[in-house]
């Protein structure tokens, strides 16, 4: 028997390359009971009335985007989120970040604050998020469950620390590979496509040597390996310190890939300050970099040259990076890549090569797409995710810019792009009504 089809029409954008967007003023997207979109149709040029649906869902003139891919949070650290910005990262890490971690020791704790933050990511859009949990197994695990129970597309990793944190989150080497295993198995056992297990070394000055060769070998024994999460070249103190923790390795990129932990599902946070040769090896091994622009700014770590790195076919996704990042929404993402991107045009980039003032800045077509196709490319999941090519799966926003208490103001003129601007740049979370997930819709305002 043929699957079930349900129609949603409205206005359509989504991104089909990098800067390049396609916009149906009066679109229509067909997905079958699974989830799966099994077509996109401009009503234009193709009647209705001679398009097979079951169920049509009238949106009017609300926009159908896809989900945004947040390809790196913290979901501890939205206990937090918007404290401590004052500070630089190893002092902000001591300060907060390591007691307010501590406290998921305590799993009904845990449970209350990570239901808090899933529910609180997918408000605002987020339909893939990649979370780092904290050391701890079993609030790891209940992270897991909530991601499963709220709908959400999750990649979750438990954190691995064996040195250079507080005695409350210093793992022994042993115990943190064991607990590491524990944690894949357990969401391996959900078998639910939906959420993936990542392997999360904190950061190098955080594992030691064993540990993570410990978790490549966890990574590498599946095929394709399992995703494998982390911090680079984030902050010049950290960097230094790496530095002086590895000196054999010519940069701090070159620490994880001796260890064997940079391959094609690999993807890293920040990277702001890598140089050219660290930049080859991540185009070179498959990994991907997460820019999260709100915090290299609330940090003040620096700011990354977005285009240079995907000139040198490097992947690019965009994250939050809770709370490190003092929101939850890749509104705010997309906004600070393009600020972070006007200042690399005026010089004020990270990189030493003198083309930076030559950069130019990104589009806000260019940030949507690396809010959405990109982060899907970072996380392996282009095939699935990130636009609304038949084939993939249905993650959509409908974004309705005339919601009651809408802090943006549309007049009968604005056509879809200058709906989608605002959207992007005024919009907020009382803007998305309705949130699905591989069709299934799992928020509604
Ligand atoms: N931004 C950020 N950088 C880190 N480096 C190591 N841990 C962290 C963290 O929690 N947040
Ligand atoms: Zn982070």
């Amino acid at each position: 028997m043929a699957s079930v089809i349900t129609a949603y029409k409205g206005v359509v954008i989504h991104s089909l390359r990098f800067g390049v967007l396609e916009v149906l003023e009066s679109g229509l997207i067909g997905a079958n009971a699974q989830g799966k979109i099994v077509y996109v149709h401009d009503l234009n040029k193709v009647p209705l009335a001679s398009v097979q649906y079951d169920r049509l869902v009238d949106h009017g003139r609300k926009l159908l985007l896809p989900g945004f891919v947040d390809g790196h949070a913290h979901a501890p650290q939205y206990s937090f989120l918007g404290v401590g910005m004052h500070l630089p990262l190893l002092e902000w890490l001591n300060t907060y970040t390591f007691p307010h971690e501590a406290k998921f020791a305590d799993l009904s704790y845990a449970k209350s604050m990570y239901t808090k933050a899933v529910k609180r990511h997918v408000a605002n859009g987020t339909t893939t998020c990649s979370y780092f949990a904290t050391v701890h197994l079993e609030a790891s695990k209940a992270l897991a469950d909530i991601i499963q129970d709220v709908g959400q597309r999750g990649y979750v990793g438990k954190v691995n620390m064996d040195r250079n944190a507080t005695p409350e989150l210093t793992e022994t080497t042993e115990e943190s590979l064991a607990n590491t295993q524990a944690f894949v198995d357990y969401v391996l056992a959900k078998k639910d496509d939906l959420v993936t297990p990542v392997i999360t070394p904190r950061f190098v000055p955080s594992t030691t040597s064993t540990l993570m060769h410990g978790l490549a070998k966890i990574s590498r024994k599946h095929s394709p390996p399992l995703p494998v999460q982390s911090h680079l070249s984030e902050n010049k103190n950290e960097i230094a310190w790496v530095k002086e923790l590895h000196p054999d390795c010519a940069n701090y990129a070159q620490v994880y890939h001796k260890h064997g932990l940079l391959h094609e599902r690999s993807y890293m946070a920040h990277c702001i300050w890598c140089g050219g040769d660290e930049r080859a090896l991540l185009q070179s091994t498959g990994t991907a970099m997460i820019h999260c622009p709100n915090s290299n700014f609330s940090l003040t770590s620096g700011v990354l040259n977005v285009r240079r790195s995907l000139r040198e076919g490097i992947k690019v996704g965009l994250g939050t990076d809770v709370s490190a990042g003092y929101t939850t929404s890749m509104l705010d993402a997309v906004r600070n890549t393009v600020v972070a991107s006007k200042l690399v045009a005026m010089g004020h980039g990270s990189g030493k090569e003198p083309a930076d003032a030559d950069e130019a800045p990104l589009s806000y077509a260019e940030a949507f797409h690396l809010a959405t196709v990109g982060g899907a490319e970072a996380l392996s999941l282009e095939d699935k995710v990130g636009n609304f090519v038949p084939g993939k799966e249905l993650d959509m926003l409908v974004v309705d810019l005339t919601a009651d208490d809408s802090p943006v103001d549309e007049y009968e003129h604005d056509d879809a792009l200058h709906r989608f601007q605002k959207f992007l740049f005024v919009g907020d979370d009382r803007n998305i009504t309705d949130v699905y997930v591989r069709g299934r819709q799992v928020h509604h305002r």
